[in-house]
């Protein structure tokens, strides 16, 4: 006897995709009539009568995200925008502060609904994001005093074998060494803190592997064109799509070898593990977060290549991006990097290098905050997914399930700060003099007025760490180089709807510094 279903499946045998291309057909105009026309909160970029996917809106999102947000702004406090990702809703500042700690608003949820996960070769964004939270608050900020050391000695290391990393062989180097020669700033910096952050998050053997420096590199960029890509579908056709695209195939072997990376890793250090205790020694205590992940995770599953890819995911590209930014910004600003040498020669000749001592330094926490406030991450630092129904002190109502985000307004308002657009580098030194402002104003302070590392309960919890690196990284830059803009260079931020980052492909020439200085605990010395 014939039962339904499988008289469902001979159809569909027969008449081939059409049933299928005809329910998602059926699904986009229903999403077309439906979705955009929800009569709470306007809708200020509709998409056009035949845009049925939205595309057309959603490309104008990813040239002007700061102008349609502005325009919204301008007329109200709430609305909602077609981005890239979705529909939005859109919140002024002033909903901060009844929102920044909402138990029901998930950063981790968005991301996770905006990244595909469910997709084979995104499977990294959708990793148990407690464990990855456990593991940068309950050991990762704790342990970063231990590592500074290590971690100077390797900038240090590193910056002395190679010209601020540049790809090339010891022949070229040395003619590099000190005269003046051109590089790409972003690849280099971004190949120092992939090394750097290494050292904590897979061992200190695994930081020179060129096979995972490759992996984890390639897999943030890739991840990223291909999460573009696929935000210009209609949501249930993304999987389907997927199958045809190059960077997913890309993405699918970069997990693989991920994979055989980690788990070679783990096996090797479980073997160490049984030689030791055959042998009556003490085994070797790691600590590093393949170890950590495995201390935290306390019985909850989760697979250890997939962790490490999230952690380079939200680690390496955020500091690299930072540095960037910042370096570009001082590049021609002769006598700034003059009071920048001698602060970190005032502060590392005294102290050396510590946790106490990147604290002082505070013009380049400043330059750093300043950087960072003209050009965070993102044009909205915070965003949030409603997990429950949300009503607000004024009775506005959010729907679960609502993707919503605040816009960095205040960050460039001149309510706020004098002369927003103007790259001050001593803003923050001079605001910590300002009784209120002497703590906010530092780099790892998060408030309504700079958000760079985010807000509330979902604020960054790994800018202790990064910032750490960041300068750690910077007093050698600074030590140990000379830099400017190579000729014809003019750094222009590359904007992708909320998303901004640092010009990678910014040119600038360097060369070594003659000056020798002679510091203490790993500090700079220049040749
Ligand atoms: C300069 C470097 C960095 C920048 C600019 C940055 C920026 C941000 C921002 C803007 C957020 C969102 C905050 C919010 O929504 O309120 C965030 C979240 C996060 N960041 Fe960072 N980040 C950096 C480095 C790092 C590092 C080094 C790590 C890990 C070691 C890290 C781990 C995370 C995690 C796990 C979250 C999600 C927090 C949560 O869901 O509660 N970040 N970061």
């Amino acid at each position: 006897m014939t039962t339904l279903p499988d008289v469902q499946l001979s159809a569909l045998n027969w008449m081939g995709p059409l049933p299928v291309l005809s329910a998602l057909g059926v699904g986009c105009l229903l999403l077309y009539f439906v979705y955009p026309s929800s009569p709470v909160f306007p809708l200020f970029n509709a998409h056009e009568k035949f845009d049925f996917m939205a595309t057309k809106a959603k490309y104008k999102f990813v040239e002007d995200a700061k102008g349609l947000m502005k325009g919204g702004l301008a007329k109200c406090d709430i609305f909602r925008l077609t981005c890239d990702t979705g529909i939005r809703l859109v919140l002024s500042q002033r909903y901060l502060d009844e929102i920044r700690d909402h138990p029901s608003l998930s950063l981790f949820d968005l991301i996770r609904s905006e990244s595909h996960p469910h997709i084979k070769g995104l499977e990294p964004f959708g990793q148990n994001i407690d464990i990855l939270l456990d593991l940068i608050r309950k050991k990762l900020t704790v342990a970063q005093g231990m590592y500074e050391n290590t971690i100077a000695s390797k900038v240090h290391t590193e910056l002395q074998q190679e010209s601020l990393l540049v790809l090339c062989t010891r022949k070229l180097l040395l003619r590099f060494k000190m005269d003046w020669h051109e590089l790409a700033l972003y690849p280099s910096i971004q190949r120092l803190v992939a090394r750097l952050s290494c050292i904590v998050f897979m061992g200190e053997e695994m930081c020179r592997d060129e096979e995972w420096l490759r992996v984890v590199t390639n897999y943030a960029a890739h991840s990223l064109q291909a999460n573009d890509a696929l935000q210009l579908w209609p949501s249930m056709t993304r999987p389907i799509v997927a199958r045809f695209m190059g960077s997913i195939r890309i993405l699918r072997k970069e997990v693989q070898a991920a994979r055989n990376i980690v788990d070679r890793v783990i096996k090797t250090r479980e073997i160490d593990k049984e030689n030791a205790l055959k042998n009556g020694v003490a085994p070797e205590i790691r600590n590093d977060a393949i170890q950590w992940i495995q201390d935290v995770a306390a019985g909850r599953d989760y697979e250890p290549a997939l962790m490490q890819l999230g952690l380079a995911l939200v680690a390496i590209f955020t500091t690299a991006d930072l540095l960037t930014q910042a370096l570009l910004d001082i590049c021609g600003k002769g006598e700034l990097i003059s009071e920048l040498r001698e602060e970190v020669l005032a502060v590392l000749r005294e102290n050396g290098v510590k946790k106490t001592t990147m604290h002082k330094l505070r013009l380049m926490d400043s330059v750093l905050k300043e950087s960072q406030r003209l050009k965070p991450i993102s044009l909205s630092t915070f965003r949030r997914m409603a997990m429950d129904n949300i009503r607000l002190a004024d009775g506005t109502q959010i729907a679960k399930g609502t993707g919503l985000m605040i816009p960095n307004e205040w960050m460039w308002d001149s309510q706020v700060y004098e002369n927003p657009e103007t790259f001050d580098p001593y803003r923050f030194v001079k605001l910590r003099e300002v009784a209120g402002h002497e703590l906010s104003s530092s780099l790892i302070s998060v408030s309504p007025e700079h958000m760079g590392f985010g807000l509330g309960r979902h604020a960054c919890p790994g800018r202790f760490f990064a910032v750490n690196q960041v300068k750690i990284v910077l007093c050698h830059v600074l030590m140990k180089y000379e830099f400017k803009l190579a000729d014809g260079t003019i750094p222009r931020v590359q904007k992708h709807g909320i998303r901004l980052q640092s010009d990678v492909s910014a040119k600038v020439l360097v060369r070594r510094r003659q000056e020798t200085v002679s510091l203490p605990d790993h500090a700079c010395e220049s040749e």
